[in-house]
């Protein structure tokens, strides 16, 4: 995957990271497959809402879904190889967030202190098994739900990560031009922060490299050569993902990272 980070060549070589916004759109170009892909896993199963719907917990007794009891064990035992310790990556349930138990890789200071208590998760869980999932997935119940458990985790982690690299990008157009962000933050202007960090022209070219990715990916290839061309999940559907939520979602993380900015 492509680096947001680069080691600085004017610096001899050594390891003094470079942000800049064409590493850090580079890396979410990359995130576009991942994204793509687990759509396209997640299409072969349909919504089996049993599994992310509020049930009783056999073992606790508390209400939970079978999905949200996973994701919570999956986020401790990541917790515990040191996943949390990439700022790139937020956990969705985890409070209390377990050292690692191995010694991790020192990730470089890029993003401001006040980076970890931007945390949309909540929100992305909501709008994955609400709005997205039913646009996505055939109806219907075929019993599987640990597989689809594991099968939306992965959605939901190439969903979140590549969200909350908006902090990733809020930091590196803030570091290029600080006259510019440091009024609205000093205001606490959430519609001028928006303004100034939106490119439409970018996020159009975005939404039509995703559509095309999944025309790519997720083509029916047949042996035998023929006019229709069939798709594991709609091309269109992908595009209008990006441009009805990751987008919107994205700025929304970057405008709450901005504000803490100067804290
Ligand atoms: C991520 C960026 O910030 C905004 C969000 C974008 C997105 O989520 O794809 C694209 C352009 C900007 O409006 C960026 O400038 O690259």
């Amino acid at each position: 995957m492509a680096k947001a980070v680069e080691s600085d060549p004017g610096s001899g070589g050594s390891d003094v990271p470079r942000l800049s916004l064409d590493s850090i759109r580079e890396s979410l170009i990359r995130q576009e497959d991942t994204i793509v892909f687990s759509l396209i896993e997640r299409a072969k199963f349909p919504l089996n809402s049993p599994a992310f719907e509020e049930s009783r917990c056999l073992d606790s007794g508390n209400s939970s879904s079978l999905t949200e009891f996973f994701v919570r064990e999956i986020e401790i035992l990541q917790a515990k190889v040191g996943r949390y310790e990439n700022p790139e990556e937020n956990p969705f349930f985890l409070e209390n967030i377990p050292h690692s138990v191995f010694p991790t890789h020192k990730y470089p200071p890029i993003l401001h202190t006040k980076a970890v208590s931007v945390n949309i998760n909540k929100r992305i869980w909501d709008v994955y098994f609400k709005e997205l999932l039913p646009l996505l997935v055939k109806p219907g119940d075929d019993g599987d739900y640990p597989s689809t458990a594991a099968s939306d985790l992965a959605c939901l982690q190439a969903l979140s990560r590549r969200i909350h690299y908006g902090k990733f990008v809020a930091e590196v157009k803030f570091r290029d031009a600080p006259q510019d962000y440091e009024p609205a933050i000093r205001a606490q202007d959430k519609e001028a922060l928006m303004k100034l960090l939106t490119f439409e022209k970018v996020e159009e070219m975005v939404k039509r490299r995703v559509q095309k990715k999944a025309e790519t990916f997720g083509q029916e290839v047949k042996c035998v050569s023929g006019d229709e061309k069939n798709y594991k999940v709609d091309p269109l559907l992908v595009s209008r993902i990006y441009g009805e939520w990751l987008i919107p979602l994205t700025k929304v993380v970057e405008v709450e990272y901005l504000l803490r900015r100067l804290d």
